[in-house]
Parts: C-alpha cells; sequence; structure tokens
C-alpha cells in the first residue's frame, strides 16, 4: 500500500501540538527527528544504548513526519491542518521553520522508521525504558525495567520532558502512594510510578489513541496489570485523594490544571510537572505559588523544565 508523507520542519516546542493535529487529521502514524534529542545524547556511558545517526536529523530544528494512507485526500484537509498549525502561536508556541513538503512512500518504509530511533534508555539510577520488541538484560539488581510499545501516543521515555518527569518521580516516591498521572499518553510515567512501588495509579488522557495506547503497555508490563486507564480531560471530576500527581503537558494545559491538583492532593503530597519550555517557567512558578504549592525542586534538560511542588498545610 502507498502512504503520503507530510514533513514539516518546526520547532521542539511545537512537535507535541503539532504532532497531535496530524494524527486528529488522520495519520496513521508520525517519526520526530529533534536536532535537541541528538544534542542531549550523553557522551559519558550513561546513554551507551543509543544509536543515533547524525546524517538522520534536520540542521535545526525538528522534523516531524505524519504518515496518511493514500485513501485520504490530502488536498481536502491540508489547509485546515496549516491553519491549526499557525494558531499555534497565538498560545506562545514557537513553530519554526514551518515549511511543509509532501511525498509519497510505501508503507515499509515508515511502518517502522521510527523504531530505528527507539532502543533501550536508561532514564534514571533505577529505571530503563526498553522498547517491547528489544531484549534486554538488566546491569544491575535494582535496575526497573519499563517495556513499552508507544505506537501512536507520546511517551517513549527519550525526550526530555518525559526523562524530567520519570527522574522527578524517581526522588518522590518511596512505596505505597496514591499516584495520578494526568495526559499519561504511552502510560510510560504511570508504568513507573508502579515499578516504583506506588500503591495505585490512576492514568487519565483526553486522547482516545493514548488510552488504547496505554492500557496496552500496562499489559506488557506484569506490574502495572492495576493502573486504572481512563479518558478524562484533566482532572475534571475526579474526587480521588492522590500522594502525588504527575503532568507532563504543555505549560498552558498545566495552568489549568494548578487548582485541581491541589484539590485531590492529601497534604504534604507532590504535583509534579513537565512539559514545561524554559520561558513559561517563571509564569508557572508563580501560578504554584500562587495556589499556594512550596517549590521543592526545579529540574532542567535542554530547553524543558520539570518542577517538583509541595502541598504544605499548616496545623
Ligand atoms: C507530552 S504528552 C506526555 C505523555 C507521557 N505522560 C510522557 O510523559 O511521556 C502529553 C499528553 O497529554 C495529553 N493531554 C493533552 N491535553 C489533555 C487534557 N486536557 N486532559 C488529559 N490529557 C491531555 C495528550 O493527549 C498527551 O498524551
Amino acid at each position: 500500500m502507498k502512504w503520503m508523507e507530510i514533513k514539516l520542519l518546526t520547532s521542539s516546542m511545537a512537535v507535541e501540538a503539532v504532532s497531535n493535529i496530524f494524527i486528529e487529521a488522520g495519520a496513521s502514524g508520525v517519526s520526530i527527528e529533534d536536532k535537541m534529542d541528538l544534542e542531549n545524547v550523553p557522551d559519558d556511558g550513561f546513554g551507551e544504548i543509543w544509536e543515533i545517526d547524525p546524517a538522520d536529523y534536520v540542521a535545526e530544528g525538528v522534523a516531524i513526519k505524519a504518515y496518511f494512507p493514500e485513501t485520504i485526500f490530502l488536498p481536502e484537509i491540508l489547509p485546515a491542518m496549516k491553519q491549526r498549525i499557525l494558531t499555534l502561536t497565538t498560545f506562545g508556541l514557537d513553530i519554526g521553520k514551518n515549511e511543509l513538503t509532501i511525498s509519497e512512500v510505501s508503507e515499509s518504509s515508515w511502518a517502522t522508521a521510527w523504531k530505528k530511533y527507539y532502543h533501550p534508555v536508561k532514564v534514571s539510577r533505577f529505571l530503563t525504558v526498553v522498547p517491547s520488541w528489544e531484549d534486554y538484560t538488566k546491569k544491575h539488581e535494582d535496575e526497573r525495567i519499563l517495556k513499552l510499545d508507544p505506537g501512536m501516543a507520546f511517551g517513549t521515555g527519550t525526550h526530555p520532558t518525559t526523562r524530567l518527569s520519570l527522574q522527578a518521580l524517581e526522588m518522590v516516591l518511596t512505596g505505597g502512594e496514591t499516584v495520578i498521572d494526568v495526559g499519561t499518553g504511552s502510560g510510560v510515567l504511570s508504568i513507573a510510578s508502579k515499578a516504583l512501588n506506588a500503591a495505585q495509579v490512576y492514568a487519565y488522557d483526553l486522547d482516545e489513541v493514548a488510552v488504547r495506547s496505554a492500557k496496552e503497555n500496562m499489559n506488557l508490563n506484569a506490574f502495572a496489570q492495576d493502573v486504572s486507564v481512563a479518558a478524562n480531560d484533566l482532572l475534571n471530576g475526579i474526587t480521588l485523594e492522590a500522594d502525588v500527581v504527575v503532568a507532563n503537558i504543555l505549560a498552558e494545559i498545566i495552568l489549568k490544571l494548578i487548582a485541581d491538583a491541589w484539590r485531590v492532593l492529601k497534604p504534604n503530597g507532590y504535583f509534579v510537572t513537565s512539559g514545561i519550555i524554559v520561558d513559561k517557567k517563571a509564569e508557572i512558578l508563580a501560578a504554584l505559588i500562587a495556589q499556594g504549592f512550596q517549590i521543592d525542586q526545579v529540574h532542567q534538560m535542554g530547553d524543558w523544565i520539570a518542577i517538583i511542588a509541595k502541598k504544605v498545610v499548616e496545623d
């Protein structure tokens, strides 16, 4: 079968939003070639399992390739997609060069295209994300393996925002907690929470594709099968009490989530937020503090920020 490949040159900041636009328009898959990932590959042996060929990357920014079945009439859906991408600038997202090209490709060239960028990644002292199709032997006794097939959902573990989230979870979880994962994508943060001995984990995503993919990924990890995965808009209508709320979503969306995160958190609970581009750091910190959160830690990887905020309640 033939497929149409849309290649868009954009910025790291716009990757998630643009990928969502393509998927919502009917793309069967997207692959992302981010120059920043290339620059962030550690050269100290920590990332020894990365296999990245610089020749595959654009010189600047990110190339997103979206694959549409040839049965979709692109000229009909293209103007609306282009318009939605332009609208991202009104949310403060830099859309980079925004250069779009279209070509015809065969299925075999894309169905596995992204797999070549995706290998086991040791994201922290204890956590290693391993693609479901790869064999991997633990390097030390305490290493926890998270098996993943990200499919079309975001969250291979390799994106800086996901790695920051995973490292923050490792920092706050000691065992026995109730965790809510908002915007679960592939489910990677929920699987990690269970691997770090959380007692109950609830995963939510607005996107049905992500919900399906997260459920499939729970089944790849015996210890994560009891994670509850459901479609939900942020924490709307959720009345659980949690020790930790984790959300790796764009800053604009985190702003809408802060009051509900405070509401569901138990006293001394943690709100772990990632997905915050560096320019938005001050705005998010101010909103967290205005809500009453105490800022426990702030971490940065490339242009991305993660914050660990604590609901400290005086007696
Ligand atoms: C950057 S991805 C994070 C995926 C994964 N948690 C990770 O850390 O790699 C953000 C996810 O949030 C979801 N999302 C966006 N807006 C949302 C909303 N209002 N409610 C729930 N999920 C949402 C998206 O569908 C996407 O799967």
